[in-house]
C-alpha cells in the first residue's frame, strides 16, 4: 500500500483530519502526533441556507479543504491518510473504519439522519482517492457499545440507538485514565460534553454502555433535548409548522437561542452580570439538566464513578461548571476538561491504525449488500 511506501523511518505518518460541523469545517495536519497546522473554516449562514443537502455541500467543503492546505504551502503527496469524523451511520463498531463504496452509498441515498458529521467520511475520501492512500473514519457519532438494556423504550418499534459525541468523550476519557495512571480499559466515566448540542454518555472500563443523545436529555443552547413527547405530537397535527421547522426547533433554534436569542454562553454570562433574571433562570436550568442528565446514566456504573467529566465548549464557564458540580458532586469526583479534541482523537486513531496497532475495520451496509 502507498500509505507504507510513504513512510518515512525518520519523518513519521503524516495525517489529514477533518471534522465537518454544522457551521464550520476543522481541519489538521499531523505528523505522527505532533500537529503541524490547524485551520476552522467558517461556512457563512448564505453557503448553508442554499446548500442544505450533504451531496450539495460536501464537494464544495473538499474544495475549501484541498485550497487550506495549498494556503499552508502542504504538497498533499505527503499525506500517508486522511481520516474523518464518522456520523449518524447505522450502528457501527466504536474505532476505524476504512470509507468503502457502502459506506460513501448509505451516506449519499440513505436513509441516515442528517447530520454534517456525514461528510466527514466522504471529504477523506475526496482527498485520499486520487493520492492513492486510505480513508478513514474513527469513533463515529452511532458506535455501538450499549447494553441489551439500554436499547429499550416503550414503544416496542422505537429502539434506541448509541448516538453520542463519540470522539470528544472517549478522548478526554482516555486522557483522564492517563493522568491518573491507569489505562481506559480499567476505568469507568460518566462524560457530559457540552457544546452547541450536548450529550451524555456512561463509559464502563473503555465501553460507552449507555448514553443520551442531544435530543434524549438536556436542551443546549441551540438546541431543545428530550421535550414532553405528548407535546411535541400535537404540535407535529397542529399544521402549524412544517416537519423542517419543527427539526429547527430540536436542533439549530431550540434551547438557550429559543428563550433568549442567543446562543453565545459568554453573552448570557454577560446580560446574567447586569441583572437579567430571566438569562440568570436559563442558564441555572441549563446547568440543572447538564446535572440531571449525568444523574440518569449513574445507574449504567452502579455507582461505581472514577470521575466525571465535563468538556466541550461551555466546560469554559466557571459559572455554569460551579453549579452543576454543586449538583453532582455526591456522584463522584468531578473533571473540568474544556473544549474537544476531536482532531487528534481522529489522528491519533488513524496513526494506531497506520502502525498496525488497532485494525481498521470494514463497513458493511444490509441495504446495499
Ligand atoms: N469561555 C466560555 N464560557 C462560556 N461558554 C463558552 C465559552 N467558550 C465557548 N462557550 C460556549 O460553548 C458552546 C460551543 O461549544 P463547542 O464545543 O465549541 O461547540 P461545537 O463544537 O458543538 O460548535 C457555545 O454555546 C459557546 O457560547
Ligand atoms: C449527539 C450527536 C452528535 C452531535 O450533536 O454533534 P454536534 O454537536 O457536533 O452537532
Amino acid at each position: 500500500m502507498k500509505a507504507v511506501s510513504n513512510y518515512r523511518e525518520t519523518m513519521g505518518y503524516d495525517i489529514l483530519a477533518v471534522n465537518p460541523g454544522s457551521t464550520s469545517t476543522k481541519i489538521a495536519v499531523f505528523r505522527d502526533r505532533e500537529e503541524r497546522f490547524r485551520e476552522e473554516i467558517e461556512h457563512d449562514a448564505i453557503f448553508l441556507d442554499s446548500h442544505q443537502e450533504i451531496k450539495e455541500q460536501f464537494p464544495i467543503r473538499r474544495d475549501m479543504v484541498l485550497t487550506c492546505l495549498k494556503k499552508h504551502s502542504y504538497r498533499v503527496e505527503q499525506l500517508c491518510a486522511v481520516v474523518g469524523r464518522g456520523g449518524l451511520l447505522p450502528p457501527v463498531k466504536a474505532g476505524g473504519y476504512t470509507v468503502n463504496q457502502a459506506m460513501k452509498d448509505r451516506i449519499l441515498k440513505g436513509p441516515i439522519s442528517p447530520h454534517a458529521s456525514n461528510m466527514g467520511a466522504l471529504i477523506a475520501d475526496a482527498v485520499a482517492a486520487p493520492l492513492g492512500i486510505p480513508a478513514y473514519i474513527y469513533d463515529a457519532v452511532s458506535s455501538d457499545e450499549f447494553m441489551e438494556i439500554s436499547r429499550i423504550t416503550g414503544i416496542p418499534e422505537v429502539v434506541r440507538q448509541s448516538f453520542c459525541h463519540v470522539l470528544n468523550s472517549k478522548a478526554m476519557a482516555r486522557k483522564a485514565a492517563e493522568e491518573a495512571g491507569k489505562s481506559y480499559g480499567e476505568m469507568n466515566f460518566l462524560v457530559a460534553h457540552m457544546g452547541g448540542g450536548i450529550s451524555f454518555s456512561a463509559h464502563r472500563h473503555g465501553k460507552i454502555v449507555d448514553a443520551l443523545s442531544d435530543d434524549g436529555g438536556a436542551f443546549s443552547p441551540q438546541r431543545s433535548g428530550s421535550v414532553p413527547i405528548i407535546y411535541i405530537v400535537d404540535m407535529c397535527y397542529s399544521g402549524k409548522y412544517t416537519k423542517a421547522e419543527l427539526m429547527r426547533k430540536i436542533r439549530g433554534d431550540g434551547g438557550l437561542k429559543a428563550y433568549l436569542g442567543t446562543y453565545d454562553c459568554r453573552e448570557i454570562e454577560e446580560m446574567i452580570r447586569r441583572g437579567n433574571q430571566k438569562a440568570e433562570l436559563l442558564y441555572e436550568a441549563q446547568a440543572y439538566q447538564v446535572a440531571k442528565g449525568i444523574g440518569q446514566l449513574a445507574p449504567a456504573l452502579k455507582g461505581n464513578v472514577d470521575a466525571i467529566i465535563l468538556t466541550g465548549g461551555m466546560a469554559h464557564s466557571k459559572m455554569l461548571t460551579d453549579w452543576i458540580t454543586d449538583y453532582i458532586k455526591f456522584l463522584g469526583p468531578v473533571r473540568i476538561m474544556p473544549g474537544e479534541m476531536e482532531l487528534e482523537a481522529l489522528a491519533y486513531g488513524a496513526l494506531r491504525i497506520l502502525q498496525g496497532r488497532e485494525k481498521a475495520n470494514i463497513y458493511q451496509d444490509e441495504l446495499y449488500q
